[in-house]
């Protein structure tokens, strides 16, 4: 797919992209992490839950490397959406972080967490061996975002990255999120 197109029209021509590249990689990283025996949700829902930290993953990588892709030519964004605030692949190529830029990377920032908020509740579902990877993984992916932000929506001529010491942070934090164990209850039955 990524050897014909370049272009994608809308996010659902996206999320299909994100699907091969990495919502795959998620799906097939369930059974080699294990599912927690305790857990009491459906396979359908971790499964799921896999399939949403890919996507989240990807989104956050392709808002990470808008410029060094469009230095490839290349444009992972949805053209519908760009158009919607008054862009297009020039606006990409001139590296120009105007207002109108900005207001769009929100959009799409605001979209990764949505994902990675889906992802969570599948994190402590896995055997307790991979919780702490996983959720070191999603939190250190979710400080892209908040690099991105910090670098006021400027992704086409800075390259988002989180420093070491906030990474070696972050560790005890999953750690500690890693411990809490899985829901008996699935969320829909607790309230
Ligand atoms: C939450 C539950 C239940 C399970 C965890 C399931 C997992 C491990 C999901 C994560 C899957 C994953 C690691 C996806 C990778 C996506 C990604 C960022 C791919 C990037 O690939 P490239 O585009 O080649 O990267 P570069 O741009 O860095 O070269």
């Amino acid at each position: 797919m990524d050897t014909r197109k370049n272009r994608y029209a809308n996010f659902q021509e996206l999320y299909l992209y994100y699907y091969y590249v990495a919502g795959t990689v998620g799906l097939m990283s369930v059974p080699v992490m294990g599912i927690a025996p305790e857990s009491s949700l459906s396979a359908q829902t971790i499964y799921n839950a896999a399939l949403y930290l890919g996507i989240g993953n990807q989104l956050t990588n392709i808002l990470r490397d808008v410029g060094e892709d469009a230095s490839r030519g290349r444009v992972y964004l949805p053209q519908d959406e760009l158009e919607k605030f008054g862009l297009c692949d020039k606006d990409v190529f001139s590296r120009k972080v105007t207002e109108g830029w900005r207001e769009f990377m929100k959009e799409q920032i605001r979209r990764a967490r949505f994902f990675f908020d889906l992802a969570e509740e599948g994190a402590n579902q896995l055997h307790k061996a991979s919780r702490w990877p996983v959720w070191s993984s999603l939190m250190l992916y979710r400080m892209i975002l908040d690099s991105i932000e910090n670098n006021d929506y400027d992704n086409l001529t800075k390259r988002a990255y989180v420093g070491r010491t906030k990474k070696l942070m972050a560790l005890p934090v999953a750690y500690a999120k890693a411990l809490s164990s899985p829901r008996t209850t699935p969320p829909w039955q607790s309230c």
